[in-house]
């Protein structure tokens, strides 16, 4: 494992981040590590991609345009709609260009740690999961069940968080990334549970 990249990325992240926001990074960055060993996961690209998960959260919107636009990239439709969203997208490009991180898996989990997708690999279920769960979370429902669930079943947790986000988001009159509900619709249609 190499112990040098992950303090580099951490020292990096506590001078661009919040304190609040690097303090729930390294909480996401424990909880991957926890279900990345319970769930055979490669420990060592979760705890990267936990890492990375919010490198552009913090940024001004402004320069995550900038960002975009200096690699040739679009945003999504849904990240043109809802500022929310762009976090994960650009997240996604900082880490490859600014961090280095050549593993598409890694990035991916990054870009849709806040959506989550259909047919998420392992690894992205683990980042989507662990920013919900992490020790430091208290608003969301049902958070005890879920951190039981996710131990023993990455679908299952996956399901109630989509849920009750798709829930919270509608409650609150949110625009909901469709993406989102293709998500549960694909990790529910064979669930007769
Ligand atoms: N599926 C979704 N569609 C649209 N907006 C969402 C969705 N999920 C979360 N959001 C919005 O994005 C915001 C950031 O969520 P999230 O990425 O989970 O936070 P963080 O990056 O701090 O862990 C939430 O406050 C919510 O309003």
């Amino acid at each position: 494992m190499n112990t040098e990249a992950i303090i580099a990325i951490r020292k990096a992240l506590q001078t661009s981040l919040k304190a609040s926001r690097y303090t729930h990074t390294l909480g996401v960055e424990v909880t991957a590590i926890e279900l990345a060993r319970q769930h055979g996961a490669n420990v060592y690209k979760a705890q990267i991609a936990a890492l990375l998960h919010d490198c552009a959260k913090d940024m001004a919107h402004k320069k995550a345009l900038a960002i975009c636009k200096s690699y040739g990239v679009s945003l999504t439709k849904a990240s043109q709609r809802n500022p929310d969203l762009v976090h994960a997208e650009v997240g996604a490009i900082v880490a490859k260009k600014i961090y280095r991180i050549e593993d598409d898996d890694v990035l991916c989990a990054i870009a849709y740690h806040t959506t989550g997708r259909p047919g998420m690999s392992l690894l992205e279920k683990i980042i989507y999961i662990a920013d919900y769960i992490e020790p430091g979370r208290d608003k969301a429902p049902n958070l005890p069940k879920i951190r039981a669930v996710a131990k023993e079943n990455l679908d299952d947790a996956l399901r109630y968080i989509m849920k009750d986000t798709i829930r919270y988001l509608k409650k609150q009159d949110k625009y909901i990334n469709p993406i989102t509900i293709e998500a549960y619709a694909y990790y529910t249609k064979d669930d007769t549970r």
